[in-house]
């Protein structure tokens, strides 16, 4: 495996490997996370387990990167942000939440969300499923062709969203203005009915 040299305005690229390599660390952390939360175990295990992860954290930041490194790019495309915070396969904060674009444009999730996304009790923080939606009209807007950065997102809460269950997720493009574009998008919980819907505007920087 080789380090690529880089400045601190370039981003380092990782190899294939490496990105699996992290897609796995990220799975690991992930499962830890739940375990974490949900653990009964006796105290004197959960103080044994720190110390592991600690020393674990100490043998991962040996080097550093200042910034995610990206994965190297489909064919033909651009390198691949994966560490984004919202179905990032390198980051372990992320829901696992995969985006998939279908022919009409739609945006489409199907996921499943855990107790620690809890916010009320028994039901999904709303601000997760806020960033959930927010990641999926911007992937609705850029499958639209007109990309941006979210200017406003509005969300109506109907029901609370219950995890632990398959959820969806969809949303598509409704039009766009010169550098606006407007996208609507929605969670439906396994019994078909919605539990948060969400507007939004993107905004292309002027550069
Ligand atoms: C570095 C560029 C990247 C741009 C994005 C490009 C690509 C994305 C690529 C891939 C995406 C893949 C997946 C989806 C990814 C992400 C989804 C999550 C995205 C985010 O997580 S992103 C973080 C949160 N987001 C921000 O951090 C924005 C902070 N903000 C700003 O960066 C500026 O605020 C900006 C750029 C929004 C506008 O700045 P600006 O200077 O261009 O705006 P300006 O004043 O010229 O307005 C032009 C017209 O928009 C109207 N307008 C503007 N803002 C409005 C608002 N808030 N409400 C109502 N109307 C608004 C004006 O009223 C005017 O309208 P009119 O022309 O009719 O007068």
């Amino acid at each position: 495996m080789t380090t690529r040299v880089y400045r601190t305005d370039e981003r380092h690229l990782l190899g294939e490997g490496e990105v699996a390599d992290r897609a796995g660390l990220a799975a690991a952390v992930r499962e830890l996370i739940e375990a974490a939360v949900l653990t009964a175990a006796p105290p004197a295990d959960v103080r044994a387990a720190t110390a592991e992860v600690e020393a674990a954290t100490a043998r991962l930041r040996t080097a550093r990167h200042d910034l995610p490194p990206l994965a190297p790019p489909e064919a033909g495309g651009m390198a691949r942000q994966l560490a984004n915070p919202v179905g990032g396969a390198l980051n372990p904060i992320a829901p696992p939440v995969a985006i998939a674009v279908l022919p009409d444009g739609t945006a489409r999730a199907e996921f499943t969300l855990s107790a620690v996304h809890e916010g009320p009790p028994s039901f999904v923080h709303g601000g997760v499923s806020a960033m959930i939606l927010d990641q999926l009209l911007g992937v609705a807007a850029l499958a639209n062709g007109t990309p941006g950065m979210t200017a406003r997102l509005d969300l109506r809460y109907r029901r609370p969203t219950p995890f632990g269950v398959p959820l969806v997720a969809e949303g598509k493009a409704s039009g766009s203005e010169g550098r606006k574009t407007f996208a609507e998008a929605r969670i439906t919980g396994p019994d078909g009915r919605v539990t948060v819907e969400a507007t939004a505007m993107f905004v292309m920087p002027v550069r």
